[in-house]
């Protein structure tokens, strides 16, 4: 503690709430804590997993220290014996300092669709070589021409009776598989989404299992071309990879056939549902929320703690230089997306524990509550990482020229966390999705169906319509929480009605579906937009009520409250049409934000602290817990490879000839 920066010990001395209470709420108990910060120091104290500063470090290096750690990783989680998924997900997630990894498919996609779609002996040829890592594989689904719309997919998988083998093949420049990580050099099979023919009939989208590489020597089998895509924005330790397959024979036990099947003469027999799928793709996207939720609170974490150690420009004449946290304007740029990494945490438990509830209705043959779950991952993945991703970049510019820096952490966090709004489902797409499901709830709930779950609230349409402000005493109260979740909910009400509205006005203009989409995507992406930001309110608020402890419950409830208003001023324009808001409460709503800045000031630090991100894990020389900053940066600076004698050489080399010709 004596080494501690001064500003940061006074942070911490004046928060009103305990931080390990806050702490193990968000774990889930105090033994959750324990034990995540027991796995944390398992991997700090390994002298295998010691950490060098990738930045310093060539991409060929970043892999191939990536792949070294995996690889013992997989050892030590035997040897640790760790093997609840969420504890493997967290020890993984510390190994590689929170980077994506060449295992990633392998661990997140390959092994996980063989669990959800190999029949009984596929899953005994295949899963325990690949839980072994004598096979290690990838997801390869997308195209070099389509991404987003997989029925256009253009890679063939066409049965030949004669010798039971599926013959696959890439016809085009545009359907060669680009993007699947691992795929460029880590893996020795893939999954390859293919269009299925047999007996001259083509069946849509099926998966297989192709070997891409022998198993003995690790290069392209036969017909196969695969190769690592080149650098990236970020994603540097990932092999992401090409794949290009001509008449690549595979036996016909190859194709996943859980659920579809083609029988040895070629018959095609259907799938019971085609819902049957969805199950990874949802828990994918709710975990990305979870991620959402991560990055924004390292980001937050970085950003707080640097601006209570920084102390810049003058306040009052005459007086010290205040903390930069001390400006109203930089507590606006980040107190709110500190109560959105809270919400989205929130956000994130919920729809972990609502994808665990669901499956077990799913495995009891319920499959009603799926399409809702569904609509919300893939509108919650989006809202969450476009607000997260947004986050990153104003945290980054509120350190200023720092933040800049890969020693701030928050260029890393970036340039990992953006592909979120694009993979899994590209976010635009995603939104469009949910609004699909909001329609037709909309639809059902005037043909007088009950909705129930987060859509319950379209039952209510009458009751909802907003009236004019002047026919009534004012909607919000913007003090309170209750209020403010029955505003947003009006407000999303108000933006579904619209998005149908602009829908059925322009069907009945004579043009077809498709168009008439089209034409209303704009209101489309906003009535998703308003439903989550509903469900994210409501679920914030909801949170409040099962906290018992007054301090922690008091702040959460003033981060609520920030939450909730800063997020009708961004939009206020529709709260206003809704007739939800009067002008004149714009203004109340601005002084009221001011009021909760200054009451979350004296706990900014505690509440970023309460994430509890060990310094190792989060990486950063702005976010030190310490605060030691300046001393921190110089010895990083010391380390740049610019700074070794060879490179002085350079500017002999061409710099010193110009003199004498200049
Ligand atoms: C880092 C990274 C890792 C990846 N890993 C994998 C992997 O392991 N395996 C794999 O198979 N793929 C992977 N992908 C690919 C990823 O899944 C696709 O990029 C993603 O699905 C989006 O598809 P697209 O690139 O074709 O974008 P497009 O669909 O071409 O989108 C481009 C634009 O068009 C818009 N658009 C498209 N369709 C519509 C529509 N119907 N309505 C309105 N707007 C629309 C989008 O909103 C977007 O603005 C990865 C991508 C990245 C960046």
């Amino acid at each position: 503690l004596a080494a501690m920066n001064p500003d940061i010990c006074r942070e911490r001395e004046n928060a009103t709430f305990n931080t390990e209470t806050l702490t193990n709420m968000l774990d889930g108990s105090a033994e959750k804590t324990r034990r995540r910060r027991e796995i944390e120091s398992l991997v700090i104290n390994d002298p295998d997993f010691q950490h060098d500063d990738p930045n310093f470090m060539s991409r060929s290096e970043r892999y191939d220290a990536a792949v070294k750690k995996s690889s013992q990783m997989i050892m030590k989680l035997r040897d640790y014996g760790i093997s609840d998924p969420e504890e493997i997900y967290f020890y993984k997630r510390c190994v590689h300092r929170g980077f994506s990894e060449p295992l990633d498919l392998h661990l997140g996609m390959f092994l996980t669709t063989l669990l959800n779609q190999a029949s009984p002996t596929q899953l005994d040829t295949f899963f325990t070589p690949a839980w072994n890592l004598e096979i290690v594989g990838t997801y390869a689904q997308t195209e070099l021409g389509h991404g987003t719309h997989i029925r256009k997919l253009e890679t063939t998988a066409t049965y030949d009776p004669s010798t039971q083998e599926f013959v696959l093949n890439c016809p085009t420049v545009s359907s060669i598989k680009w993007w699947p990580g691992g795929l460029g050099k880590t893996s020795n099979h893939a999954i390859v989404l293919a269009q299925l023919y047999t007996l001259g009939k083509c069946h849509g989208l099926h998966a297989f299992i192709v070997p891409i590489r022998c198993m003995k020597t690790h290069q392209p089998l036969p017909g196969v071309t695969v190769g690592d895509i080149g650098p990236k924005f970020g994603f540097e330790e990932v092999d992401n990879g090409y794949l290009k397959l001509e008449n690549v024979r595979i036996p016909r036990e190859n194709m996943l056939m859980k659920y579809a099947q083609v029988e040895p003469d070629g018959s095609y027999l259907k799938p019971p549902s085609d819902k049957l799928t969805y199950g990874t793709m949802v828990f994918i996207r709710a975990m990305i929320v979870g991620e959402s939720a991560r990055a924004l609170s390292k980001s937050c974490t970085i950003a707080i703690r640097y601006s209570a150690v920084r102390h810049q420009s003058e306040l009052r004449p005459g007086e010290p230089e205040p903390q930069i946290l001390d400006y109203q304007a930089q507590q606006y740029k980040l107190f709110p997306l500190l109560a959105a990494a809270y919400a989205f945490t929130f956000v994130g438990q919920y729809m972990s524990d609502t994808y665990h509830r669901i499956t077990g209705h799913i495995n009891q043959g319920d499959f009603s509550q799926l399409p809702e779950l569904h609509a919300l991952a893939a509108g919650l993945k989006a809202f969450t990482t476009w607000t997260a991703n947004a986050g990153i970049e104003v945290c980054r510019m509120a350190c200023g020229g720092h933040g800049y820096l890969c020693c701030s952490g928050l260029p890393d966090i970036y340039v990992t966390f953006t592909p979120t709004c694009t993979y899994e489902g590209e976010n635009t797409v995603m939104m469009l999705q949910t609004a699909r499901f909001l329609v037709k709830c909309y639809r059902q709930a005037r043909e007088g169906q009950q909705l129930s779950g987060t859509v319950s609230y379209l039952n209510e349409q009458q009751r909802l319509q907003p009236q004019p402000v002047s026919s009534r005493p004012t909607v919000v109260n913007i003090n309170d929480l209750a209020s403010l979740v029955e505003a947003y909910k009006l407000r999303a009400a108000k933006l579904v009605e619209v998005a149908a509205k602009s829908l059925q006005g322009e069907l009945q203009r004579s043009i077809s579906q498709e168009d008439a989409w089209n034409n209303s995507s704009i209101e489309l992406v906003r009535a998703s937009d308003a439903h989550c930001h509903y469900v994210v309110v409501e679920l914030f608020a909801a949170k409040l009520s099962e906290i018992s402890d007054t301090a922690v419950h008091s702040v959460l409830n003033t981060l609520a409250l920030l939450y909730a208003l800063h997020g009708i001023t961004l939009n206020s324009g529709d709260f206003l049409q809704a007739g939800l808001l009067s002008v004149p409460q714009l203004s109340q709503i601005t002084q009221r934000i001011k009021a909760l800045l200054v009451e979350i000031r004296p706990n900014a630090v505690a509440l970023v602290d309460s994430f509890d991100y060990n310094d190792e894990m989060l990486n950063s020389v702005l976010g030190r817990y310490d605060g030691n900053v300046y001393e921190s940066m110089f010895e990083w600076a010391k380390r740049s490879p610019l700074n070794r004698t060879e490179v002085h050489e350079s500017y002999y080399k061409y710099m010193k000839p110009l003199r004498s010709k200049l």
